[in-house]
């Protein structure tokens, strides 16, 4: 898909695709956290141990507002697809602005889901993916740089829920105007599942799982990752959070109309 092009952007079958190919980024992403233990020293905030000057907060923080202050200045966040986790912090591109055509409604960048996504990913995916419990002082830099990797693939994918829901409000506005007056989030939920697609998704994903996990000369060798819990985080967490979104995004869509 094509942010220039509107039409590229709001074509569900084409969010779809998109969404497919996030899932092997995701996947590579976790296969290369797995390498290293939890390291729960690069979460904890203030820590004495690790003393950070002029700075509140844990060093995934640290390293991750200063990335994307870095980020902001060669335009990440002018593209719709992405995020910040520290909104207040980014500042003016260097280069020329692009200027891509609205396809979200105008309030869109405050549907933020990255709080709750950094929360979700250091308390119940980082235990599930990481080697073994524990510290690793030689390789904090690399863990919260492969953290941060993880961290901006997942709020990618979930917040394209954003795209997802767009794309079904034009595509029904008479029904979508009628739940969002209504307040009724029951009714969105109904209206913007599809259970086929959701299965489908976790089908591929343990097939992927399997082949992409393990040494394919030495299925024997250690995993890296198993379908179980890939499954798991899509199932309970980066579906139902992208919905989430989707739902956030719609309650406000008529305020744009
Ligand atoms: O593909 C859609 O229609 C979506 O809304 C996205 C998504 C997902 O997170 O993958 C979420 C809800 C649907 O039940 C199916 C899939």
């Amino acid at each position: 898909m094509d942010f220039l092009k509107p039409d590229t952007v709001l074509d569900l079958k084409n969010i779809r695709d998109e969404l497919v190919r996030m899932e092997d980024t995701i996947i590579f992403n976790f296969i290369e956290r797995s390498h290293y233990p939890t390291c729960p020293t690069v979460y904890r905030e203030n820590d004495p141990a690790l003393k950070i000057p002029d700075f509140s907060g844990s060093f995934l923080d640290w390293a991750l507002m200063h990335l994307e202050m870095v980020q902001s200045q060669i335009r990440r966040f002018e593209s719709p697809d992405e995020t910040p986790f520290f909104p207040d912090k980014i500042l003016a591109p260097i280069l020329p602005s692009i200027n891509y055509p609205r396809v979200l409604a105008s309030y869109s960048p405050q549907v933020n889901y990255n709080d709750k996504i950094k929360d979700v990913y250091i308390k119940q995916i980082v235990p599930l993916v990481s080697k073994y419990d524990g510290d690793s002082w030689e390789n904090l830099g690399s863990i919260a740089s492969r953290d941060i990797e993880c961290l901006q693939s997942l709020s990618r994918r979930i917040h394209f829920g954003k795209f997802v829901a767009e794309a079904k409000f034009q595509a029904d506005r008479a029904l979508y105007s009628k739940l969002i007056k209504e307040k009724d989030i029951e009714g969105l939920y109904k209206s913007i599942t599809n259970e086929a697609v959701e299965e489908k998704i976790l089908e591929r994903l343990c097939v992927k799982a399997d082949v992409y996990g393990v040494d394919p000369t030495n299925k024997e060798g250690q995993r890296k990752i198993t379908p179980e819990y890939l499954v798991k985080i899509y199932k309970e967490l980066v579906i139902p959070l992208t919905k989430e979104v989707e739902i956030e995004y719609l309650l406000r869509r008529l305020e744009s109309e």
